[in-house]
């Protein structure tokens, strides 16, 4: 892990042109192997749930296995559930270090989700729960399966569209939450599995959320 992440390439960094957001994109932040083998790691590692979200009274498997990992007594709401965040592991804290400098901000918590086909998916959301504050940072890594990730403005006619794959980083900053949503639909002929990790700054005194599947 630590040599393989060391390969890490010299970043290429664009701004995802949408109107309201700040958007960057770093393709391939992480090389190829490293991404590979990372997501191994993590697969094997890490402490997978498949949570149940109430949907229309009537308790619903959401469409991916999660994991939450942050800082020691961390605890997160999530659809009527408060779950403290797992300690983290050595290759998570090492990712979140690097993380936080290439986005020259402190975080105290990664989501990691892991969409086992094309049948797994996010729907529509914006990460805007309080406890993330105003202008929450969030910082992606995705591994395995290249998969739509969509963006659409919540007012405006205005929408985009990435491919988001192995190694690859997306940051969303500033005023992206509260004027744009994301998903990652369903992509039904695709066998092959991904994992996204998302890293976040969550200040528990903010208050209680709120997340759909
Ligand atoms: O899987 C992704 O690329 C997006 C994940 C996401 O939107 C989230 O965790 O809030
Ligand atoms: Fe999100």
């Amino acid at each position: 892990m630590q040599q393989t992440l060391a390969f890490q390439s010299a970043v290429a960094q664009t701004q995802v042109p949408l109107p309201d957001a700040d958007v960057q994109y770093f393709p391939r932040w992480l090389a190829d192997d490293a991404a590979e083998q990372l997501k191994i790691e993590l697969q094997q590692q890490l402490d997978w749930r498949q949570d149940q979200i109430r949907l229309f009274g009537r308790m619903v498997a959401i469409p991916r296995l999660q994991a939450w990992y942050g800082d020691a007594g961390l605890r997160y709401s999530y659809s009527g559930l408060s779950l403290t965040a797992n300690p983290w592991t050595a290759n998570l804290q090492q990712l979140r270090e690097q993380m936080q400098q290439l986005c020259e901000c402190r975080f105290n918590a990664v989501l990691l989700n892991w969409y086992r086909d094309g049948q797994d998916s996010m729907g529509w959301h914006s990460d805007d729960e309080a406890e993330l504050g105003e202008q929450p940072v969030i910082a992606s890594l995705s591994l395995g399966q290249p998969r739509r990730f969509m963006l659409r403005h919540k007012s405006e006619p205005a929408s985009h569209e990435l491919a988001l794959g192995a190694g690859d980083v997306l940051v969303m900053r500033g005023d992206t939450q509260r004027y744009w949503q994301h998903q990652v639909p369903k992509q039904r002929q695709l066998a092959g599995d991904r994992i996204n990790l998302t890293f976040r700054y969550i200040d528990s005194a903010l208050a209680v959320s709120k997340r759909l599947g």
